[in-house]
């Protein structure tokens, strides 16, 4: 068993979660560079906890500006064990509307210019998401959604485009008639790869504020009316994040799907031909497997 620590990545309208023990923003420092915002950590039932936003305090990075990679390193480095996302969304289903969570389980990535790995020239490594989130968690954080009085529906694909501007039409009605994608955002991935690179379980609650722009009854998409069903969900989010914390519990045993061994078979590169460099950078993410842990 190993100590479990939750950590929270608070999308858009999230800035803050309450009712931390000994709460304290913390600087961490990564070879990525800076994460989104120093980190909030703490404790809830016994649990250690932490909490990024991933905009930063303020809404400061756009979705192709927020540093992932120092985000992940920066959650790892603290001894984060399961990574939450609590994200804003579009709908593509009439049946998920706004106010509703998702807790999504498979993801197309349509982003485009974003750092996707921590691996590269010199230490190459392949990873599989075929199954980019951990069904544990994801069962976790339903479980408490749905303790919580809150709308939510488990599974659904999670499209990830660059942003920041919102959808065409046509590219709507594509994604979702033809490729039959159930949620739209703009952040989740690369994130949920480099937490699988990073040995985490990761798990994904999309938080639905609109229909996107297919809807014929729902006009296109619009900020305002997303800020104001983005405030009612961030209060029904920090009601879930309570309860997590009881029902993973302090103590974890290996996650029975291998997210916190996706190492284990993934590095190609031979070991005297290694860049000693990104070796060193790796030091917090895949420590466990180049025998460099400095965390
Ligand atoms: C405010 S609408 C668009 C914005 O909201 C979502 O952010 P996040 O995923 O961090 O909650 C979406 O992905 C866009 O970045
Ligand atoms: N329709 C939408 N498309 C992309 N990101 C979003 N975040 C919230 N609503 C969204």
């Amino acid at each position: 068993m190993t100590e479990t620590m939750i950590a929270v990545i608070g999308g858009s309208g999230i800035y803050e979660i309450d009712g931390l023990e000994d709460a304290t923003w913390r600087t961490v420092e990564t070879p990525w560079g800076a994460p989104s915002d120093q980190i909030l950590t703490g404790a809830l039932g016994g649990v250690k906890m932490a909490f990024l936003p991933r905009h930063g305090r303020g809404h400061v990075h756009s979705p192709t500006t927020v540093p992932y990679r120092a985000n992940i390193d920066a959650l790892k480095r603290l001894g984060v064990t399961d990574v939450i996302s609590v994200s804003a969304c579009g709908s593509f289903r009439e049946e998920y509307a706004p106010g509703d969570f998702v807790v999504v389980d498979q993801f197309i990535d349509r982003t485009f210019a974003r750092e996707k790995s921590f691996f590269g020239t010199g230490c190459v490594a392949h990873v599989s998401v075929a199954h980019p989130t951990c069904p544990r968690l994801g069962a976790a954080c339903f479980e408490a959604a749905r303790e919580a009085g809150i709308t939510v529906h488990r599974g659904g694909t999670y499209l990830a485009m660059e942003g920041p501007q919102f959808s065409s039409v046509a590219e709507s009605k594509m994604y979702r008639e033809g490729w039959g994608c159930d949620v739209i955002g703009m952040t989740n991935m690369p994130e949920a790869k480099l937490a699988r690179e990073a040995e985490l379980c990761y798990a994904s609650v999309a938080m639905v504020t609109d229909y996107d722009s297919w809807h014929p009854d729902h006009g296109t998409v619009d900020v305002t009316e997303i800020i104001r069903v983005l405030t009612g969900n961030a209060d029904k989010a920090r009601a879930m994040v309570r309860l997590l914390p009881g029902l993973l519990g302090a103590d974890r045993a290996p996650c029975p799907h291998g997210c916190d061994r996706a190492l284990d078979f993934a590095i190609m590169t031979a070991p005297d031909k290694r860049d000693p460099a990104l070796l060193a950078k790796l030091d917090a993410v895949a420590g466990r497997v180049l025998g460099n842990a400095g965390h």
